[in-house]
């Protein structure tokens, strides 16, 4: 295959001066050779550096230091048990969306006290189950399920402890796929509603409303919508406050958007959100909630991958690997940009690629017309920014099974989530065995 000479019109490549997360002369992430490792585990694969999430966890943890503050962990980003152990290790929550959700943090060690429940399509059976094991807090998405929490909690003679969760029809000025904090998205309720609740609380005798929450989006690289919400959430409680109901906590959402871009994102800083919050309620007396998922995880993740083949197209240079969308959805679902670094280690010429995997969908594309260094069949590659929103959003879409996981921890490693064997990928299908009329 020829070099493409010209590349200016295509997508560019890193920048030299901003660092991987992967080491960029010894290929090891939190000491681990990643190419040795893609010998010992098959690609493709999901590797994650403890030393990255620990870090993650710690500047957050001294960001909102001296303010009553929980973090509980978005689950949704990453909810393999030993993450979660990991999470739970260092004293860290979880905010979850399904039974199966709270069932994983449980068994990982997240103490049920430290886990609030949001969605908006919590069931009867999920809160019961959530209301038996404890949770400290549902955030109730609609007047249908107050109500349900109201007759669920009655029934087992409980008390439910609710916050509202407050749509403030901010744009979080993210993907429109991942925004939730505008009028038209069908998360929270408006705070017109919120009031009404609030003024209809005490006719709720199972339910102790006194919590506020708001979440506004995913991917978040801009302080202002943040500082729009919150203070839109802040001034609903001292009104609140002020007409004679007391808000226990406060519960912020997550949100805080990652590097995926090398050299073009920038993030907002832990610092500066930090402060934003502890100025927005400095008259907050309570407990205040954060819930992130990406920023603690996302950068301390990649997809190993190996070239399968290069195929030459009309006009492209198509690099076929081994992963695929079924792995890694976010290229085909958001167009979301992933940097794929090429591990081989050679001096090659660049070449721009379509990396592409090996579903049947011309969507099931990593990047296109991506420059890097030449590739050849059986090269290994690392796609970065994969620990959030990776795994967790897998699927056996082409019966491919799910990947291995595979924990890095100073020069170690652990698998913690071997690949799912096809006999596992078919496990709970049956030729029919009767037929039932309904
Ligand atoms: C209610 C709620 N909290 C927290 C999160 C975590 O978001 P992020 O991973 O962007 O921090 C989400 C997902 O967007 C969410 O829906
Ligand atoms: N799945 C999305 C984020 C969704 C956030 C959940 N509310 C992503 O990969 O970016």
């Amino acid at each position: 295959m020829q070099a493409d000479a010209d590349t200016t019109a295509y997508e560019t490549s890193v920048p030299e001066c901003v660092p991987s997360i992967c080491d960029a002369v010894t290929r090891t992430l939190d000491g681990v050779d990643l190419r040795r490792l893609a010998e010992q585990v098959p690609t493709p694969f999901y590797a994650y550096s403890v030393q990255a999430i620990r870090t993650r966890i710690a500047s957050l943890q001294n960001a909102f230091r001296g303010l009553d503050v929980r973090i509980c962990y978005a689950v949704k980003a990453n909810s393999n048990l030993a993450i979660l152990q990991l999470i739970a290790q260092h004293g860290v929550g979880a905010d979850i969306v399904s039974h199966g959700e709270m069932q994983r943090s449980l068994k990982a060690g997240i103490p049920a006290e430290r886990i609030v429940f949001s969605g908006v399509g919590k069931t009867a059976d999920e809160i019961d189950t959530a209301l038996v094991a404890g949770v400290w807090r549902f955030n109730v998405e609609s007047a249908d399920e107050l109500h349900l929490l109201q007759r669920v909690a009655q029934s087992r003679g409980v008390c439910a402890r609710a916050a509202v969760r407050i749509n403030p029809d901010v744009d979080a000025r993210t993907h429109a796929k991942i925004s939730t904090g505008k009028a038209e998205n069908k998360f929270g309720v408006s705070i017109d509603e919120a009031r009404r609740w609030f003024a209809e609380s005490a006719s709720l005798d199972h339910v102790q409303l006194d919590g506020l929450h708001a979440h506004i989006g995913s991917q978040i690289l801009d302080l202002e919508p943040f500082r729009t919400a919150l203070q839109r959430v802040e001034a609903f409680r001292r009104e609140l406050v002020e007409a004679g109901h007391p808000v226990a906590s406060v519960d912020i959402g997550g949100g805080l958007g990652v590097v995926y871009r090398r050299g073009i994102d920038t993030p907002v800083d832990i610092a500066d959100y930090a402060s934003l919050v502890r100025e927005t309620f400095a008259g907050f007396k309570g407990t205040l909630a954060v819930e992130p998922g990406r920023w603690l995880v996302a950068e301390a993740g990649v997809l190993v991958t190996r070239a399968i083949r290069v195929k030459q197209g009309a006009d492209r240079h198509f690099l076929v690997v081994d992963a695929a969308m079924n792995d890694l959805l976010r290229p085909s679902l958001y167009e979301a940009w992933h940097e794929i670094v090429p591990l081989h280690g050679r001096d090659e010429a660049n070449v721009a690629y379509d990396v592409v995997g090996p579903v049947c969908e011309t969507g099931d594309t990593f990047a296109q017309r991506r420059v890097m260094p030449r590739c050849e069949a059986g090269d290994v590659l690392m796609i970065e920014g994969a620990g959030a929103y990776g795994a967790s959003m897998g699927s056996t879409y082409n019966s491919r099974p799910l990947p291995p996981e595979v924990l890095l921890d100073d020069g170690r490693y652990a698998i913690i989530r071997r690949r799912q064997t096809l006999a596992e990928m078919m496990a709970g299908e049956q030729f029919p065995q009767a037929w039932h009329d309904t």
